[in-house]
């Protein structure tokens, strides 16, 4: 792992060298700064370009050297880009493939920026808790404005080479030989003046609204990243670019840096940032794994139908440039469904054309959509995407066996049914796979891969990089009722609607889980998700009996607690948002925007007396427990039941699928956070207190770890051998 040098011509250039994506280690920074003083010191000399190995720029500093103690890191790479800055020879970045945080601030302080057509560049520090302090708060302004400059660092997003060019990021976008072009630029401007290059130099171009653009961002990001702290220093930094000459600006950008880096938020959101990559590297009990079991390519795969979530799970298939055949079951479904999808084709085509891919309409796959499944005969995959229902999939999977090839893989999108009962109507059981998508399925990044009795290595292997080629995180999980992600979730709803039963405010529970960090409290998720469709699953898993009294309820059933008030308003055709009300009103059916209901109100102050509650009003702090500490100890009994693999694994679910705040890594990294012991008491107090709701009897799991103190998470693994993956 070095840095080299090579002269040509009158050009020097230094490859930055440490796979696989040439993150800036400390001895990489070394290696750098010595290749530097070299090139800078040779008088043969005359322009340096900087390059990255392998097609790589630089993805920024290894967050693997973060938790080193800073005096053990090495040069600090602002003042390498101060010196590459400043020094009379000309630099220019050569990037292709990344340039990333670090790796983007390294070439902020090169002289030119030529990039290659599929590089993508941005400063993505913001989602690993903390901010650009290698002078990117200071020097993007200065070259693309203080408006785009808040937009890229706040949320961290990659740009990708022609929005670089068109924001003034990059200087040119060449289509191949991208260090051959920075050579060629770096021998035209030898002897050039260069001052108007060293964008420390340069006076920030402030519009005259920039104050309130500051507060518009500031409100922007408290509540795109509620309770985070790093994107509003990250506004604080820039603003200091406002008001201040760079080198105070530098010292206001270290003192964030250093405020950030005393909280919690960088951790948790670094761990967050390995545990997406852990999750891909799955293992079965019999020992086959990602390294060891390759996946068959897919080529085509078709999906049965076409309502919310198939229509986007063909969006997902076309936009990995995989023909699809769509099918649905008569000439009215298939109309509907294909005009679904047509429309979303279109806003993805028109998404990337505005991304700057000119051959759009080439790069989605295409879609056919037909009412006749002997199309289906040739497919590498089929996801069928029938509503929740086991005798009609059964129904469809029978039929699927007598059709498909062979080797054909056969997924099922449900968010909780038994897999093995479905494969058993099969004649190929090893090749059928749970792929619970979640919705919008193009938008949202999970994807839980339900691994049941029968399934083959292959298919895993096979649908763990389907995800991968869908722009997914793909997690492996073992087939118990509702997997893993619902599982929690369930009982983490339903203590929010005991506490609306005991006279507590459902706006306050919703606010204050928001303010938390969650994206939504869980009041306006039933209502997104559909109160019907919860209700029938309550039922389904026995947190709730089917049948009704007329508004009064009976709350317990075999000595545990359980609500009927979702099935109450069902029967009031409140479904939610589909319908206009639901905990909340809304402005039409279909409307997003939740509003207070009076009389919601006065039906849960009736309903609250008939049925005799007690009264519990709680602060906001018992709230948070009352509500996520179910879902922790849930998730240690999903980790001793073996359905999935580490802790890692239900965050990573969490954190991309139930919109829980990243910076605080996942629940099972907040139990960490708060500390075990801690938990566990809590859990036993309200347990006590509450001995019909079984959700919160303290894991044997928990017991065990919090018997040990407070150990980190990356070693509950070793400290408990007995717990092993029954995936
Ligand atoms: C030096 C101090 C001065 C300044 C400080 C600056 C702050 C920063 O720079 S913070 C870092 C900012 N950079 C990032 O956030 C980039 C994060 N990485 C990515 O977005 C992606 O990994 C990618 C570079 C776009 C590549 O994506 P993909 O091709 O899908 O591969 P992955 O599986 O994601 O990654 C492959 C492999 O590389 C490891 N890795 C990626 N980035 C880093 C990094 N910055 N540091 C250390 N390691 C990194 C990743 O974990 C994977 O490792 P495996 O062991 O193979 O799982």
């Amino acid at each position: 792992m070095a840095t080299f040098r090579h002269i040509c011509d009158s050009v020097a250039v230094i490859t930055l060298s440490n796979p696989p994506v040439n993150a800036l280690s400390s001895a990489l920074i070394q290696a750098l700064q010595k290749a530097l003083g070299e090139a800078i010191r040779d008088s043969a000399v005359e322009a340096i370009v900087i390059c990255g190995d392998k097609g790589k720029f630089c993805a920024g500093a290894d967050i693997r050297e973060f938790n080193k103690p800073s005096q053990k890191r090495g040069p600090h790479l602002l003042l390498l880009t101060d010196l590459i800055e400043s020094n009379k020879k000309p630099v220019v970045a050569a990037i292709e493939g990344v340039a990333l945080g670090g790796g983007l601030e390294l070439a902020l302080g090169c002289h030119y920026r030529v990039a290659h057509v599929q590089a993508r560049v941005g400063l993505p520090e913001v989602l690993l808790g903390i901010l650009p302090a290698a002078s990117g708060t200071q020097r993007l302004p200065r070259l693309i404005g203080i408006a785009a400059a808040l937009t890229l660092i706040t949320t961290g997003k990659y740009v990708p080479a022609r929005e670089a060019l068109k924001l003034g990021i990059v200087d040119k976008v060449v289509g191949e030989n991208t260090v051959d072009e920075a050579i060629r630029l770096a021998k035209k401007v030898i002897g050039q003046p260069l001052g108007s290059r060293q964008l420390s130099t340069l006076p920030v171009q402030c519009p005259p609204n920039v104050e309130a653009l500051l507060a518009e961002a500031m409100v922007k990001v408290k509540k795109q990243f509620r309770g985070a702290q790093s994107p509003q220093a990250c506004i604080e930094a820039v603003r200091a670019a406002v008001h201040l000459p760079y080198t105070e600006g530098i010292k206001k950008e270290q003192e964030l840096y250093q405020f950030l880096n005393a909280t919690h938020e960088p951790r948790a959101q670094q761990y967050a940032f390995f545990a997406e990559r852990e999750v891909a590297k799955w293992t079965l009990p019999s020992g086959a794994s990602w390294k060891t079991v390759s996946p068959q390519p897919i080529h085509t795969a078709a999906v049965i139908g076409l309502g919310t979530m198939g229509s986007g799970i063909v969006i997902s298939l076309a936009k990995a440039q995989i023909p699809v055949i769509a099918l649905e079951k008569d000439k009215k479904q298939l109309n509907i469904g294909s005009k679904a999808v047509i429309s979303l084709l279109d806003r993805e085509t028109l998404k990337m054309k505005q991304l700057g891919h000119t051959e759009a309409t080439n790069s989605l796959g295409p879609v056919r959509f037909t009412l006749d499944y002997g199309e289906l005969r040739d497919v590498d995959i089929v996801i069928e995407a029938v509503f929740e229902n086991m005798i009609l999939k059964k129904e469809i999977f029978r039929h699927l066996s007598g059709i498909c090839k062979p080797e054909a893989f056969l997924c099922t999108n449900t968010s909780g049914l038994d897999i093995d009962e479905i494969a058993s109507v099969t004649d190929r059981p090893q090749m059928i796979v749970g792929t619970h998508f979640y919705a919008p399925a193009h938008i949202m990044k999970l994807l839980e891969v339900v691994h049941g009795r029968y399934t083959s290595s292959i298919s895993i292997s096979t649908a763990m990089q389907l995800a991968k080629n869908l722009g997914k995180i793909g997690v492996l999980v073992g087939n118990c009722p509702l997997f893993v992600g619902n599982r929690l979730m369930v009982l983490y709803l339903q203590q929010a609607i005991f506490l609306v039963e005991e006279g507590n405010k459902l706006e306050e529970i919703d606010q204050t889980l928001e303010n938390f960090g969650l994206a939504m409290g869980p009041f306006q998720m039933m209502d997104l998700a559909g109160l019907d469709t919860l209700w029938g699953c309550h039922v389904e898993h026995g947190l709730a009996r089917p049948e009704q009294s007329s508004g009064i309820s009976t709350h317990h059933h075999s000595s545990k607690r359980y609500s009927q008030l979702l099935g109450i308003l069902c029967e009031k055709s409140r479904f939610g948002q589909k319908s206009g009300q639901g905990w909340y009103k809304y402005e039409k059916p279909g409307g997003r925007k939740a509003m207070s209901d009076p009389w919601l109100h006065n039906f849960l102050s009736e309903y609250h007396g008939v049925n005799n509650f007690k009264t519990q009003k709680i602060t906001q702090e018992k709230i948070i427990e009352w509500c996520l500490y179910v879902i922790i100890n849930e998730g240690f009994k999903v980790l001793e039941d073996g359905m999935a693999s580490g802790p890692e694994d239900i965050d990573v679910i969490y954190n991309s699928g139930y919109g829980w705040p990243k910076h605080t890594g996942g629940p099972m990294y907040y139990a960490s956070l708060v500390g075990l012991p801690v938990v566990l008491t809590k859990l036993e107090k309200y347990y006590e207190a509450n001995p019909d709701i079984p959700g919160l009897k303290p894991s044997s799991l928990l017991k065990n770890l919090a018997a040990l103190g407070n150990p980190p998470l990356k070693e509950w693994r070793a400290l408990l051998g007995s717990w092993s993956s029954k995936l």
